[in-house]
Formats: structure tokens, C-alpha cells, sequence
């Protein structure tokens, strides 16, 4: 699992390097990126949360599950609704965590973990933000006008890198350079490409990648399963749904709005159903590593 893994981040690294070398400003190479990672690892690893609580299929907890989900997505859809800024600012500190946490995955830590995993997790995302402002700006503009933050990005950055690398220090002295190069190096790259491609590059080799090999490993033990088809038999219904869900609202909506608008609504349906994944992760990686 771990040789899947690196070869994500050396394939997430490859795209990287060809589109700085040779492919500056096409955006074909970033939204085929894109939208290939987003399909094929980004929106699956989301898909099996049913299976993480309960992995022998039972239609009742099925349904009861099902429901509590809708209810959280409900939820925080009034909340888009009715308090737009609370909700983005909850939606980023709620994947700094979730972004964070899963880059312990494998190796668990034991001190201050909710503000280790927000850390990282923000730094990550706040290089990403910055690295590409004028497009952060542009998305986030009809929720808030961030123009005047620009000045902040560095200190925000450097001071989440130290902070990191302290929290870092207290929990995994042995590694320590290891964690802190993989931050210069990797947050220098996704700090120099434009923002989507630095997002998902990021979110799927550095979060979705890692986080699936980690659902298939325990799945793998608690079921008795070998090889991928039947785990990918698993992952299919619910990010064949959601995927049709986001496009089909998108394609709806799509000549009434701006781009960037349209970019933003895709954010807001990927924290409706990112809220309720980021909660029952937490639970099942919290479970398997006591
Ligand atoms: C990239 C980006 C944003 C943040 C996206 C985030 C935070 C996505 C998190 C996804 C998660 C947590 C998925 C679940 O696994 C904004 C600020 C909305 C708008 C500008 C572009």
C-alpha cells in the first residue's frame, strides 16, 4: 500500500514539474488534471464511509446511516444559505483538520493532535490560497471580498510552517527533516502552480490517495477481501451518485452563472458532502488507531 502511495506523490510531483517545464497557462492540462483525479481518487474516497462504520452490508443501519447523512448535508446547506462566511470559514478549518489528519494516517500521533493535524493541514491549504491569490480571491468574492489579505499570506504561511514544524518536533523527532523538507519542497511546488491544479494535485495524491489505501487496508482485514475489484465494486455506487449529483447541479445552473461563481457552488456541493466524510472519518481512523 505504501509503494501506491509514494507513486502518487511521484506522479502528483511528475504533473507538477510538466506543467511548470512545459505546459505554463494551458488550461486543457489543468482541468483535464483535474477533473481526472477528481473522479478517479478525489470523490471515491469519500464513497464508502457506510462500510468504514459497518462493513457487512445490513439495509437498516443502511438507511439510518444514509438519513443521518442527508441530515448533516441538510444542514449545513441552510447554513450556506443563511450564513455564507461562517460556512466557508468552517468549511477550511473543517479540511485543514480532516487534510491534516490524514497525513498521520499510518504513522499515529499522541500530543496535541486536533492542532498538529489543523497546522498542517493549514499550512497546506494557505499555501495553496496564496500561492494563487488572484484566483482564491476571484472564487471567494461573492462570499467575501479578500483583496486586503494578500499582505497576510506570508506570515500566515511562515507562521503555520514553524508552528508545524515545532508540533512536528514534539511528536516525531526521528523524522523530523524528513516531515519538514516534504513541506519546503512540496509546499514550494503547489505554492508555484495555479490554484485547481495545486488543490487537487494535493487533495488527491496527498490526502484521497493515502487516505483510500488506508479504507482498502482495514476493509482488506475485517472483510477477508484480495484485490482491488471488489473494493472498486464498493467504491462505485455512492461516487457514481455524487459525481452525476455535482455535474448534473452544475450543468443546471451553468448559464446563469460566471465562471468563477460556478467554481465556487462546486465547492459548496463538495462541502456538503465533505462535512458529514470529514465527521465519520474521524471516528473511523480515531477507532482504528486506539
Ligand atoms: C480550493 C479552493 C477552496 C477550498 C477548498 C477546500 C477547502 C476543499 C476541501 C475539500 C475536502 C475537505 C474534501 C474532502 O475530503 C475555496 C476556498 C472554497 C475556494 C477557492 C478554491
Amino acid at each position: 500500500m505504501k509503494d501506491i502511495e509514494n507513486l502518487g506523490k511521484i506522479l502528483g510531483l511528475l504533473i507538477s514539474i510538466l506543467y511548470l517545464v512545459f505546459f505554463q497557462g494551458n488550461l486543457t492540462y489543468q482541468w483535464v488534471c483535474f477533473l481526472l483525479i477528481l473522479v478517479t481518487i478525489g470523490i471515491p474516497h469519500g464513497a464508502i464511509d457506510h462500510l468504514l462504520e459497518r462493513p457487512r452490508l445490513d439495509p437498516k443501519f443502511l438507511t439510518f446511516f444514509i438519513l443521518k447523512y442527508l441530515l448533516i448535508i441538510g444542514s449545513y446547506l441552510i447554513l450556506w444559505v443563511f450564513v455564507p462566511l461562517f460556512s466557508l470559514i468552517a468549511f477550511i478549518l473543517m479540511s485543514a483538520y480532516h487534510f491534516g489528519q490524514s497525513h498521520f494516517i499510518h504513522s499515529p500521533i499522541e500530543k496535541h493532535k486536533t492542532f498538529t493535524y489543523l497546522a498542517i493541514g493549514g499550512f497546506y491549504l494557505s499555501v495553496i490560497l496564496w500561492g494563487d491569490f488572484e484566483a482564491t480571491s476571484s472564487i471567494v468574492g461573492s462570499v467575501i471580498s479578500i483583496e486586503n489579505f494578500e499582505i497576510f499570506g506570508k506570515y500566515l504561511i511562515g507562521s503555520l510552517f514553524v508552528l508545524t514544524g515545532i508540533l512536528i518536533w514534539i511528536n516525531k523527532k526521528n523524522t523530523f527533516w524528513i516531515w519538514v523538507t516534504e513541506m519546503l519542497v512540496i509546499g514550494g511546488v503547489l505554492f508555484s502552480l495555479p490554484l485547481l491544479l495545486g488543490f487537487i494535485l494535493y487533495f488527491g495524491f496527498w490526502h484521497a490517495l493515502p487516505s483510500m489505501a488506508f479504507e482498502f487496508k482495514t476493509l482488506k482485514i475485517r472483510l477477508g477481501i484480495s484485490g482491488f475489484k471488489p473494493f472498486i465494486k464498493m467504491l462505485l455506487p455512492f461516487s457514481t451518485i455524487s459525481i452525476l449529483g455535482i455535474f448534473l447541479i452544475l450543468w443546471f445552473v451553468q448559464g446563469k452563472m460566471g465562471q468563477e461563481q460556478l467554481i465556487l457552488l462546486f465547492f459548496v456541493l463538495v462541502s456538503l458532502i465533505s462535512a458529514p466524510h470529514i465527521w465519520f472519518m474521524n471516528r473511523f481512523i480515531e477507532r482504528s488507531q486506539n
